[in-house]
This record gives C-alpha cells, structure tokens and sequence, in this order.
C-alpha cells in the first residue's frame, strides 16, 4: 500500500466581499488530491483536502518541500499495519522532517491541506465516513449524527445596503440555520450598530446573532464596541482585536461579560495552549475556533484537543472556523459544539452535501466513505479534475 503522487492545484475562490481586515478580490485557495495505489470498487482511491478559507493556497510550499518527503519516503514507513491503511499520523511526522519548532505560519497551510487528504484517503480504504472512523477509534464508537451549525456571512461589499444585508439574513433563517453571523469593523462604531439593529429586526433576538471583528480592533476600539454591543446580548464577540495579543483579549474580559470567540488564525496546539493560558477566555461560556486546514490537519488538531482536555476545557465548546465538511467530521467524530456553514460565500468550497438540508440549526452527514466530497457535487467537479484528469 502506497502514496503514488500528490497533486496540488491553486484555485480562485476570489470575491468582492470584505471583512474589517482584508477583501477577497484575490483570494485563492490549495485543492490536493493524494492518490493511492489501494484499489476500491475497481478504482484507484484518492483522498482530497482544500485549505479552508481566507488565507490564500500554498501550492509553493508544497511543491518546494512537503510532497516530496511523502512520494520519497520508504512506503512501508507510511502504513498503519494494524489497520491495515495508511498512517496519517507518520506521515504527518514525515510532513514534518527537519522543520524546527515555532513560528506556525503558512506551512499549518501546506501540511494542514495535505493531511485532509490523507484522512479522505484513510476513511475511504476503511470504507467508512471519517467521522465514523474517528468515533470508532477515538470515542468508543459513539458519533454525533447531526452537527450544530449556524450561517456565517454579513460580509461587506459594495452596493451592500441594510435592506440586502437584512434579505441574506432572512435567507439564512429560511433555510433553517437558528444563528447567524455578521461582520463589523470596517466601518464606523455608529454605522456598524444601525447594521446589527437592521439584522436584528430579521432575526428577533440578539442570541440569534455572532459578529466577527476579524482581528481589527485595538483594545480602546474593542472596548468601545463592546460597551456598545452589551445591550443586545449576542450569540458571541469574535476576533475583537489580533489573534496572538492575549493581553487584549484577557482584558477584555474585564469589560464584556458575554460569550466572546476566537481562535482561527491560531495554528498549532502550541499557539492554542497560550490562548487558554493567557486570554483570559472562560470555559463556561466563550468559544475556540481552530480550522485544522489551517493549523497542521487533524494530526494537530488532536493535540489541541488533548491541550483543551488537560486545560479544563470540553471539546464542546469548539466551533471551529471554516465551514467546510472536514470540521463538520470532526464536530460529529470528536464531539464538538457545532461547525461554521457558508451557505453562500466561498463557493463551491463553502456548504455541506447536496441535499442534506439544515433543520432547527443543525445538519447531517452523508453516508458515504471519506470525508464527503463526492456528495457536493460542485465541489467534486474540481477535485476529480485534479485526481482524475
Ligand atoms: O472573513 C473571514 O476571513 C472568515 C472569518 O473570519 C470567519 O468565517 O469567521
Ligand atoms: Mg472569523
């Protein structure tokens, strides 16, 4: 059993949406396929990985080091002889040769797309959804059937009035997500609150609304929405100020009571642990965000969770970024709180499978082996093209 080729394709996910810190006009995205010689149902089987959402494809770095310490290592180094499969977590240590400590910074990219793949692969030879394969080795069997999810959008983008923030917000709800997310900070505090009270007129209460600052604020701004925010009790605060100053968040705390979340652009279980460390987030309310596409893939994302565990923290209150089915197979596998869902943006990476509708916020996974990729259809077309083609 062997890796035959990794293949890695760059694609345009551009868009004239905004966040308060970047646009997406040139945004692009790392699609892997990794193609194995094992052969199912007469075929060769091809694990796929994309890189999530928001911090541009690493195809560079992929093809200057990480594919070929995988096609180049000894084959049998890379195989889980127990369960007769690939070993994803070898060959994350392969991944990983003569890379020093620290420093997580796009590589969490590279390797995070790559070992998605494997793990596509992996269920795939084991003939079962990943998300049953990881309750199967890692939970005592005991999967989560459906998966919380809320509706991430409310982006910025120009001609964008309240009246169409307020018909997306609408189209969230009518298509059965409880909770919806909108962006703040790249226009004025008071601007910003007529946007939240236009959406909240659509969705009722201020549980039903999360709003993401994307890292912009400094502590004065932070504190000054927060101050402003207190009043309409919102689902969560999220990404006030940058990611990696955990002083600002852990003063936060001091002013913002309410549930507040971050974490996506933390990268490895190193940069999570300093998060619990020293921001200043509460265990029985806020929420953590780690995307294992960005951060080193699931491998990794064990890690983090273990960090959690012997921190004190439920693996519950994960929600992590991103939107894409790979999380949603872990919320279910691992027993997380729920999953980011781009019903819009992000296409054709963003959403779950074609069909399986959200009910009451929460949605289902498709009974098919891998990760799911085969059941979006929009989405497999791009896989298959790099896979197959
Ligand atoms: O706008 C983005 O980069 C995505 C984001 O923060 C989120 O989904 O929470
Ligand atoms: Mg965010």
């Amino acid at each position: 059993m062997r890796i035959v080729d990794i293949r890695e394709k760059t694609v345009s996910i551009a868009s004239p949406i905004a966040n308060a810190y970047i646009d997406f006009s040139k945004m692009t995205c790392s699609v892997v396929a990794v193609i194995t010689d094992v052969i199912r149902d007469g075929k060769p089987v091809i694990g796929y990985g994309f890189n999530s959402n928001g911090r541009y494809g690493q195809g560079a770095l992929m093809r200057d080091r990480f594919l070929s310490r995988v096609t180049e290592a000894d084959p049998d180094t890379l195989v889980d002889h127990e369960n007769n499969n690939l070993d994803p977590f070898a060959i994350w240590k392969t991944l990983m040769t003569n890379e020093k400590p620290g420093g997580h910074g796009e590589r969490s990219v590279a390797v995070g797309t790559i070992d998605m793949a494997v793990w596509d692969a992996v269920a795939k030879i084991e003939g079962k959804p990943l998300y049953r394969l990881l309750a199967d080795r890692y939970r005592n069997g005991v999967a989560d059937d459906k998966v919380w999810v809320y509706a991430a959008g409310g982006y910025y983008y120009p001609g964008k009035d309240q009246t169409k923030l307020k018909a997306e917000m609408q189209s969230y709800l009518d298509r059965g997500y409880d909770v919806v997310k909108m962006k703040i900070g790249a226009v004025p505090l008071d601007e910003d609150i007529r946007r939240i009270e236009a959406v909240l007129e659509v969705v009722g209460d201020g549980r039903r609304l999360a709003v993401d600052a994307n890292g912009r604020f400094d502590l004065e701004t932070g504190i000054a929405y927060a101050e402003a925010i207190k009043k309409y009790n919102l689902f969560w605060y999220e990404e006030v100020g940058d990611p990696l100053d955990y002083a600002l968040q852990a003063e936060l705390a001091n002013h913002y009571e309410l549930p507040m979340a971050t974490g996506e652009n933390l990268f490895s279980h190193q940069d999570a642990r300093n998060l619990l460390r020293h921001g200043g987030m509460r265990p029985d309310r806020d929420f953590l965000q780690f995307d294992c596409a960005l951060s080193y893939g699931l491998v990794e994302y064990m890690r983090t969770l273990k960090v959690m565990e012997d921190m004190g923290w439920s693996s519950r209150r994960v929600v992590p970024h991103g939107g894409h089915q790979m999380s949603l197979n872990i919320a279910a596998g691992l027993h997380l709180g729920g999953n980011e869902s781009y019903p819009d943006v992000f296409q054709p990476f963003g959403g779950f499978a074609d069909g399986i509708k959200v009910e009451n916020s929460y949605v289902g996974l498709p009974d098919i082996p891998g990760v799911g990729f085969e059941a979006k259809s929009a989405l497999y077309a791009v896989m298959r093209e790099l896979g197959e083609g």
